[in-house]
């Protein structure tokens, strides 16, 4: 990975990072930059001891640029994770617009060092397989500061699925097999590269442009090809011949042999099994609603995606094609040597079914001829993503 060296600039630190004016007032709430304001209190308190500091600095020294704040101008913030925040962000000189996540080098209760890794593995592995697939959020660069990793990539304008499902509800079918094909060819890519995307759910899958009327266009399966973009590799692992066996992702997407900490990239298939189930039906298998999900223990949910049924006696699933209901239990098979390879699911039936030749040929359901889904262009600013609970809320268990 060659992120060459550039003279260090200032930190994007807009308050005092230590002493009593650090708390946060209720002005600095207002302020645009709050969520940066709150990160950078975050870090300014985690920071408080002398070992610590010296351990961070040391890292300033690495082979990441410098230079966020001379090259890009910090826009509004357009979401939230567990730990980091994104903001949009303009090159100065090009004027090109792009997203930044701007992530702490210190975490509470984080050794820095092991954060440090996280973070180093984040940008190792999206290099790996950005480049290689539309579908994957292009990484432009990273920069550093003392307290910060600023991850400069592709903005994504369309907001994310799992925001689609809170907006307007469950999938139609057709709308399923178009997003379920990108991502199948997305971790296709990933899992030839040796990367497991390791936290694969709604929220870590988004559209590149705006639309009118998102369900619409996915169900026109008109998009074009890399109209879907994965985020987030937060949770990616680098996969070789040994099992896999820290728990990684979201509990309620992860597989069985996650569970057992032993699993290997079919771990990710398990995942997307589980993303369909609740694109169709707007729920989990387990729990009828996402406040049931969210008081589940982490031992509860276990329990569940090691033993209990996935029903399809209900609702949606009584109208889904045999097809559809056939590539769900085929990914959410509980033996990983069984499960579908995303290979194979490719080569599914149903998405013969939905797009005729030009899946089974390897080729993106149908692409370019008549276009009658309308972008909204220029995007428009939209609001921010939903952040808690369990749907979003990952752990590293
Ligand atoms: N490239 C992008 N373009 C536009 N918005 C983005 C982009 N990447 C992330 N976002 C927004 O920021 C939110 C948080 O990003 P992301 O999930 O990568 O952060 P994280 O701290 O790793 O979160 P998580 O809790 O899932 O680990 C996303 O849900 C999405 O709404």
């Amino acid at each position: 990975m060659e992120f060459p060296i550039l003279r260090q600039s200032q930190p994007v630190a807009l308050l005092p990072t230590h002493g009593p004016q650090h708390r946060l007032s209720k002005s600095h709430r207002k302020h645009p930059n709050y969520s940066v304001l709150r990160i950078v209190r975050c870090a300014a308190e985690a920071v408080k001891t002398q070992a610590v500091k010296t351990q961070v600095a040391s890292r300033v020294a690495s082979t990441w640029k410098s230079s966020f704040r001379e090259r890009y101008s910090l826009g509004r913030h357009v979401g939230s994770g567990s730990y980091g925040v994104v903001h949009v962000c303009t090159d100065e000189e090009t004027r090109q617009k792009y997203a930044v996540k701007i992530l702490p080098k210190v975490r509470n209760k984080q050794q820095p060092q092991k954060t440090m890794k996280k973070l180093e593995r984040e940008v190792t592995l999206m290099a790996r397989v950005s480049r290689q697939s539309t579908g994957i959020t292009s990484l432009i660069d990273v920069h550093e500061d003392k307290n910060y990793v600023y991850i400069v990539m592709g903005l994504n304008e369309g907001g994310d699925l799992e925001q689609l499902l809170e907006t307007y509800g469950p999938f139609s079918e057709r709308a399923t097999a178009t997003v379920m094909y990108e991502c199948l060819k997305i971790i296709s890519v990933c899992h030839s590269n040796g990367v497991l995307l390791g936290d694969i759910k709604p929220a870590n899958f988004m559209l590149r442009q705006r639309y009118r009327d998102p369900l619409k266009a996915l169900e026109s399966e008109r998009l074009g090809e890399g109209f879907l973009s994965a985020i987030d590799f937060g949770c990616s692992q680098a996969v070789g011949p040994a099992p896999l066996a820290r728990r990684t992702g979201t509990p309620v997407y992860m597989s069985p042999e996650t569970f057992r900490r032993e699993y290997h990239l079919e771990a990710d298939l398990w995942s997307l099994g589980m993303m369909m189930y609740q694109l169709i039906a707007g729920r989990f298998p387990f729990w009828a609603s996402v406040e049931q999900c969210r008081t589940r223990s982490l031992e509860e949910v276990m329990k569940a995606v090691i033993m209990e049924d996935i029903p399809v006696d209900y609702g949606p699933w009584l109208s889904v094609s045999s097809e559809g209901l056939s590539l769900m239990q085929g990914l959410l098979t509980r033996d990983p040597t069984q499960r579908l390879t995303a290979v194979e699911a490719l080569e599914h039936p149903w998405f013969q079914r939905h797009f005729g030749g030009s899946a089974g040929d390897g080729q993106a359901p149908a692409s370019g001829g008549r276009n009658n889904i309308v972008p909204l262009m220029p995007a428009s600013p939209r609001g921010t993503s939903s952040e808690a609970g369990v749907l979003r809320s990952k752990s590293a268990v």
